[in-house]
């Protein structure tokens, strides 16, 4: 398996990288993002073989074409194994129908961190440690989080000598929960830096620091963020996961994201690539709807970040989406490259009806606002006795209004846990959810964290100024 960046063509042509090589690097040098070359194809009788099996041999089977020769057979499943103990049921995306209504909920909220983010997280972090101490080298990861991706990824590689991790987030712009979820890690290796600005601007300070090519060597800078095409493996996997389970594959399933990177969404396109019978995708997004207003009218036009209470879904620039630009401008890295750069300048993007065809008919997208959210929370739990987070409320309503066929299940994926967001939550239906009793001191603990303008420089200057410190002997012996 050889992977291509979507901007492959705008710099020279490169060579294309195997998979360990674009799980280091994360993001391609000439500003794209990696994906496989061609996706490996599953067929029916593949994917019948799945149902009844553990979560970790789905993943295994799902994820074995991608790795090439990065690990050997026992060393790979070794890996699934550790990561997917770490979650609190063996299950590790339960698939739950909401009474009779052809609505099921896919829970991915239960690893450590509470969002779905850990069943991919839970798996980079170790493949990176593996590879890194086989290579005897070092890494810096540097990210950006909207919430969710910062805890599931500082907890993925908290302590390990081979990585530091830079996370930016927005200033305020995260709930309490999610922000001491960061910031109460106080090992070594974990620096939290807290952004004047939105998320779209932390996303823009990391990806500004690996376009500085000598910055990123000098630091071996690597992804976290679903840009890092590792990520969207191991998500990939749960769409075989509920499919199989509901019928898959004599019979399609629909599903719908709650997204605002499109990371999640775009692994489940993957997915159908790889031959997974899906009839169609709903993307589902709050107040900040880029996304919705694409799917409906073909462009992208940037505006403000409006803060919502689903905060990690208020982001307008959706780094994955170049992905699925790639394919609607017929795998033209030259082309999608120019295309980038207008929307950067011109803060629009307008993709021709011909190119939208195939897509329009996949995807379908609509929005939810706050008033809706809380009213979803309510609904949910007067009809089917359960409490959804702000996130996964969103999906719930807009999938209803998404159904095509009554005789196709409609999977909605719930991608956190309520007590994650509890004042919207306790807003909705007057009752706080309550953390997991290994998270119940959380407000408790002490918290670090730098602060930061929305300066690049200023940021260069922290990373530079923290890692040479920690080269130092004294400092080195100790971690
Ligand atoms: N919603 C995310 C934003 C980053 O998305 P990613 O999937 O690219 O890591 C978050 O919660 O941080």
């Amino acid at each position: 398996m050889r992977y291509i960046s979507t901007r492959h063509g705008s710099q020279g042509n490169p060579q294309p990288l195997g998979f360990e090589d674009v799980m280091l690097a994360g993001l391609a040098r000439d500003g794209g993002l990696y994906l496989p070359a061609e996706w490996p194809q599953f067929s029916k009788a593949e994917i019948a073989s799945l149902r009844g099996q553990p979560y970790g041999e789905v993943a295994y089977r799902v994820m074995r074409p991608f790795i090439g020769d990065a690990f050997d057979e026992a060393t790979f499943r070794r890996l699934i194994g550790e990561a997917y103990a770490s979650f609190e049921t063996p299950e590790v995306a339960p698939v739950k129908p909401l009474g009779e209504s052809g609505l099921h909920l896919l829970e991915l909220f239960h690893g450590p961190t509470l969002a779905f983010k850990d069943v991919a997280l839970q798996l980079l972090g170790r493949m990176l440690d593996h590879t890194l101490t086989a290579r005897q080298q070092h890494a810096t990861i540097v990210g950006a989080t909207s919430g969710d991706t910062g805890s599931a990824a500082i907890e993925a590689v908290r302590d390990r000598r081979t990585i530091d991790i830079f996370m930016l987030f927005p200033h305020g712009r995260v709930s309490e929960v999610q922000r001491r979820q960061m910031t109460t890690v106080l090992a070594p290796n974990v620096h939290n830096v807290a952004i004047e600005g939105t998320f779209d601007d932390c996303q823009d300070l990391a990806k500004a620091c690996f376009n500085d090519l000598a910055f990123r060597d000098r630091h071996a800078l690597t992804a976290v963020n679903s840009i890092n095409f590792a990520r969207v493996m191991a998500q990939i996997v749960y769409y075989f996961w509920a499919a199989v389970k509901l019928g898959a594959p004599e019979r399609p399933v629909a599903f719908t994201v709650p997204t605002g990177n499109f990371g999640n969404v775009y692994a489940g396109y993957a997915a159908r690539q790889m031959g997974l019978p899906v009839s169609h995708f709903v993307v589902a997004t709050n107040s900040n709807d880029i996304l919705a207003r694409f799917f409906e009218a073909g462009g992208m036009t940037m505006t403000d970040v409006v803060p919502t209470y689903s905060p990690s879904m208020d982001i307008q620039i959706s780094s994955n989406f170049e992905r699925l630009l790639f394919d609607l401008y017929g795998r033209d890295g030259k082309a999608l490259a120019d295309a980038m750069a207008g929307f950067r300048s011109r803060g629009t993007l307008k993709v021709g009806a011909n190119a939208l065809g195939g897509v329009r008919e996949l995807f379908d997208a609509g929005r939810l606002d706050d008033e809706g959210t809380l009213k979803a929370i309510v609904d949910c739990r007067k009809r089917f006795g359960v409490t959804l987070d702000t996130h996964s409320a969103v999906g719930y309503a807009v999938a209803q209004q998404h159904r095509r066929d009554p005789k196709v299940p409609m999977v909605v994926l719930s991608t956190a846990h309520p007590a994650k967001f509890p004042d919207a939550v306790e807003k909705a239906v007057g009752e706080r959810p309550a953390l997991p009793p290994r998270l119940a001191d959380l407000m408790e603990r002490t918290e670090r964290v730098d602060g930061l303008p929305n300066d690049v420089a200023t940021l260069k200057s922290l990373i530079d100024e923290r890692m040479a410190a920690l080269r130092q002997p004294s400092r080195a012996a100790r971690r």
